[in-house]
């Protein structure tokens, strides 16, 4: 429904009109290319892939510092751990001088203790459970040089028979190993050992001798060790002094230095039992020279195999005078790698969550496009819709004008000005009432503006605006929220309508090529006038008139001079009858008339009279003269039949017994006619039947020569085989065939069967003769026949001169020239033309030199008066010179006695047939003669009949 307001409004696909907004953007070639980079961007696709690229970021970072966190924790508490464990080393190790000091202390308190009270002294300290590492405590002495003698003596009388200080070079000064304990085998080989001859252990007593400190040897393999190859040990000395326990100088200390107590120790024992076994985060390499210069470690604690360190942390170790070194670290499954997960579970946690947040962006902002996208498509539409309701309102055949509620013209299209007739302003804003020119169509308007619709079709033509025309009016109220808007007024033009109404109505009941009543009205009139007869005891009378012989005229000179002469029939039939009578046309060249008021049958002759002398006079079509006969039939209500069908059935059959009866007359109706008619329709009915099922079938006449009797030729004739009735014979069927037209049917039938049966035959007997077929005047008419010859001929792969075309000599004569050309066709294809029935027709002989004819075929009725002496021999014997002057052969039909046939010998007539050599004869007769004929038999006397 257009508003009257959305009239301005435009569409933007009919009115490029620019865009308002568009005019603050800038042109695309001037825009900044970060701002059209911007315009252009997929926001559903960049920004969750950036908050996902953000969020990688982020966990990654966060990830990264976690792991930082976690790794300089962990650095604590190995820095801590590793406090613990040193401190503990560190404290081992001076608890071990301590010993060695006490041990010292006891060798100064007692310089002659005996090696007995060592061993106790030793053994009370419970060295493998409290001292880990130390092998033994020992006590060698210091011996001047040449004293070494006195020391033996000694020492073998104490107990010890076969002490000897080894090895023997002597030195200036020795220091030789007296004591010992534990006692056992490997400690007591080192007894007598003079520890000065070896340089290790002589520096390292030197600096205890010199120092009054514990020295430790650096790492060296124990002598008892040797052997085992046992870890490497040191060995931690502390001298011992005359007198003063720490002499103040250092000449005071080599002065009064009397030996030194040597504690070897083990460094794998000594370290292996401050780290907790089990615990193998921890991995400790201890070096007694800088880690860089030496060549293997002091100790180095178990670890596994494929450990990688995390973190190192060295430290220094204060042992005898030495620095150790000890390295302390890491590994991998270590105190806090129960928390390495976390890293880890950051970024995936942050991953996830990165990407769950990319998802829901990409959610939010694609629901949020499509809602864009569909908001601009609605709109769109809507705008569409807006021009469409507008472009319709304009264009719409259909007038229509808004009328508002005190009947002025709002708006109206122009289709709506059209039918009124007046420009579409001068219609706005006007009062619509006062353009209607009837009360109706104003009353209908006024209802209409009091809320209720209103249709108008007039029959008669009304005023709207400057026109007067038939129109149909509609007047529809338009309310919306409950209140009456306006009125729709719709106004179309139906004149063109009525006009084609009522020619259609014309046509429904007129024929349209004489203006006459056609066979509707006829009924109808018909009708009325038996109604009127019924009423006041009068017969009607229905007049069937066909005209004869006006297929020739068709034919001949075509349709339009035929439609002309049947417009000039049907004027001179309408110019003879009373305004009350009724003359139409029932189709081709068949009226009617119907005639009211009839007293007495003599009534109805007088106009059938009065018929045939209208038209008597020629007439004059194109510039020709012609003389039309007419055929009537005439029935008569009550006495032949009482409705339309029966009275024109009635009429019908009669007007075919005027026909017969020589045309250009009437006959009434009688009751033998209408038996003869209904035989006639069931004989049409069974025909029909008898042509789909086959019932039809062909026997064949041998034609002879005249003089030696041989068979010349055989023509094929028609037969039915009807399942109740039995043979019938074609003079019965062929007149219901040619007035249905079923003879076309069945001619073509009989031509495609005579030359399949010719085919055949020539297969099997060498066939030469021509077989003749004869043809109906409908289907030499047809102008479908050369045709259909040349179909029949080529199916059976005939060249032509096998077939001969019988046609009848009136069947020419009703046009000569398309005879001509039809004939001249068929000579084309080959095929043998005969005349039939010659002499019979018009016997008009002028035209036989222009039609290509081989054959005359004389008629049997002058042969059958040739034997009752009827007439003379003059018509046979004329035939057979106008053969002989033409070059024609000559065949006479109907032969019955050997009288006749001598006849024709003396007249010198070629050939004959009839019934004297044979009756027409089924196929397999015609095989029994053929057989003979092909065996060379004298000439054959007589056949069988049929
Ligand atoms: N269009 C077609 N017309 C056909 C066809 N078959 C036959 N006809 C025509 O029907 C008419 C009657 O034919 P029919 O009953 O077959 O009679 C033929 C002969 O039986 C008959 N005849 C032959 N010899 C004698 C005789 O010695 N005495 C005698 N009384 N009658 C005889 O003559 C008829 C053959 O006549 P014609 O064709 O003129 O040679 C007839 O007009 C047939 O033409 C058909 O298939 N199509």
């Amino acid at each position: 429904m257009p508003e009257p307001a959305a009239a301005s409004k435009a569409d933007p696909k009919l009115d490029p009109k620019p865009d308002p907004t568009a005019e603050s953007q800038p042109a695309a070639g001037s825009e900044p290319s970060f701002r059209r980079f911007l315009r252009n961007l997929n926001l559903p696709v960049a920004v969750p892939v950036l908050a996902l690229i953000a969020g990688a970021g982020l966990s990654v970072m966060a990830m990264l510092h976690s792991g930082r966190l976690l790794h300089r924790e962990e650095e604590h508490r190995f820095a801590a751990r590793v406090e613990e464990i040193h401190g503990q080393l560190a404290d081992r190790l001076r608890v071990y001088e301590q010993v060695a000091r006490s041990a010292a202390s006891l060798a100064m308190t007692f310089p002659d203790l005996h090696w007995t009270q060592w061993s106790r002294f030793v053994e009370a300290l419970d060295m493998p459970q409290r001292y880990p590492g130390i092998i033994s405590i020992a006590y060698a002495r210091a011996v001047a040089a040449g004293r070494a003698g006195d020391l033996v003596a000694s020492m073998r009388a104490a107990g010890l028979s076969d002490f000897r200080i080894w090895p023997e070079t002597a030195g200036a000064e020795r220091v030789v190993n007296i004591f010992t304990a534990p006692v056992n085998e490997g400690n007591v080989r080192a007894i007598g050992f003079d520890m000065m001859s070896e340089a290790v252990r002589r520096s390292a007593i030197e600096r205890a001798r010199d120092t009054g400190e514990p020295a430790a040897t650096r790492a060296i393999t124990l002598k008892i060790d040797e052997a085992t190859g046992a870890g490497p040990a040191f060995i931690l000395y502390q001298a011992t002094y005359r007198g003063d326990p720490l002499p103040p100088s250092l000449e005071a200390r080599r002065a009064s230095f009397t030996g030194v107590v040597l504690t070897p120790v083990r460094i794998g024992p000594l370290v292996d039992g401050l780290i907790d076994a089990n615990r193998r985060d921890t991995g400790i390499e201890i070096f007694d020279v800088p880690p860089a210069d030496a060549e293997f470690p002091l100790y180095r604690s178990r670890r596994p195999l494929d450990s990688t360190v995390a973190i190192s942390l060295m430290r220094e170790l204060p042992v005898g005078g030495r620095v150790w070194t000890v390295r302390y670290d890491s590994l991998p499954d270590g105190l806090f790698t129960a928390h390495d997960w976390v890293p880890g579970a950051l970024l995936a946690g942050g991953l996830a969550l990165s990407l769950a947040l990319a998802l829901v962006l990409r959610m939010a902002l694609v629901t949020h496009s499509r809602a864009v996208v569909l908001a601009g498509e609605m709109t769109a539409s809507l705008r569409l819709q807006e021009a469409e309701r507008q472009q319709l309102f304009t264009q719409a055949p259909l007038g229509i004008a808004l009328v508002g509620a005190d009947g002025l013209v709002l708006d109206c299209n122009p289709a709506f000005a059209a039918a009124a007739g007046l420009p579409r302003q001068e219609l706005l804003g006007t009062d619509l009432r006062l353009r209607f020119g009837d009360q109706a169509s104003v009353f209908a308007l006024e209802a209409a503006l009091q809320g209720e619709s209103g249709k108008l079709e007039s029959d008669q033509p009304l005023l709207l605006g400057g026109r007067r025309s038939h129109f149909s009016l509609h007047f529809q109220p338009v309310i919306a929220d409950g209140a009456q808007k306006f009125v729709l007024a719709f106004a179309e033009d139906i004149g063109e309508k009525r006009r084609a109404e009522q020619h259609i109505q014309y046509l429904a009941h007129f024929d349209a090529l004489t203006g006459l009543p056609n066979r509707v009205l006829l009924y109808d009139r018909i009708a009325q006038a038996l109604r009127e007869g019924r009423r006041d005891g009068t017969k009607v009378a229905v007049l069937f008139i066909d005209l004869d012989r006006f297929k020739v005229i068709n034919d001949s000179l075509g349709h339009s001079f035929g439609d002309e002469v049947l417009r000039s029939v049907a004027r001179r039939l309408q110019s003879g009858l009373r305004e009350s009578d009724t003359v139409g046309r029932l189709g081709g060249d068949e009226f009617l008339i119907v005639v009211r008021r009839v007293m007495e049958p003599n009534d109805a002759a007088c106009v059938a009279e009065k018929v045939v002398a209208h038209l008597a006079s020629p007439f004059a079509v194109g510039g020709q003269n012609f003389v039309v006969t007419p055929s009537i039939g005439i029935s008569l209500y009550p006495d032949d039949a009482e409705d339309p069908e029966g009275l024109i059935r009635c009429a019908d059959i009669a007007m075919y017994h005027a026909k017969e009866q020589g045309r250009n007359g009437f006959r009434f109706v009688t009751k033998e006619m209408g038996a003869k008619s209904r035989e006639r329709m069931d004989l049409e009915g069974s025909l029909r039947q008898a042509i789909r099922d086959g019932q039809l079938f062909l026997v064949y006449q041998p034609q002879v020569d005249t003089l030696t009797g041989r068979i010349v030729g055989l023509e094929a004739l028609i037969r039915w085989r009807h399942p109740d009735e039995g043979m019938i014979l074609p003079g019965r069927f062929l007149p219901v065939a040619e007035e249905t037209g079923l003879v076309l049917a069945m001619g073509d039938w009989v031509l495609f069967e005579a030359c399949a049966q010719i085919r055949r035959w020539r297969t099997r007997f060498d066939l030469s003769i021509p077989v003749a077929v004869n043809v109906s005047g409908a289907q030499f008419r047809d102008g479908q026949l050369p045709a259909k010859v040349a179909r029949a001929l080529d199916a059976n792969g005939l060249s032509g001169p096998e077939l001969e075309i019988e046609v009848t000599e009136s069947t020419l004569i009703d046009d000569v020239e398309s005879a001509a050309a039809t004939l001249a066709a068929l000579k084309q294809r080959g095929v043998l033309i005969a005349l039939d029935d010659f002499g019979t027709g018009y016997s008009s002989l002028s035209y036989l030199h222009r039609l290509p004819i081989d054959k005359l075929k004389i008629d049997r009725s002058f042969i059958h008066d040739l034997s009752t002496g009827a007439s003379d021999s003059s018509v046979p014997r004329a035939i057979v010179g106008l053969g002989r002057s033409l070059g024609l052969s000559v065949i006479a039909e109907g032969v019955e006695t050997q009288e006749q046939l001598q006849l024709l010998r003396d007249l010198a007539c070629e050939s004959y047939q009839g019934f004297l050599f044979s009756r027409p004869i089924p196929v397999e007769e015609v095989e029994r003669l053929l057989e003979k004929l092909t065996a060379v038999q004298p000439p054959v006397q007589s056949v069988s009949a049929e």
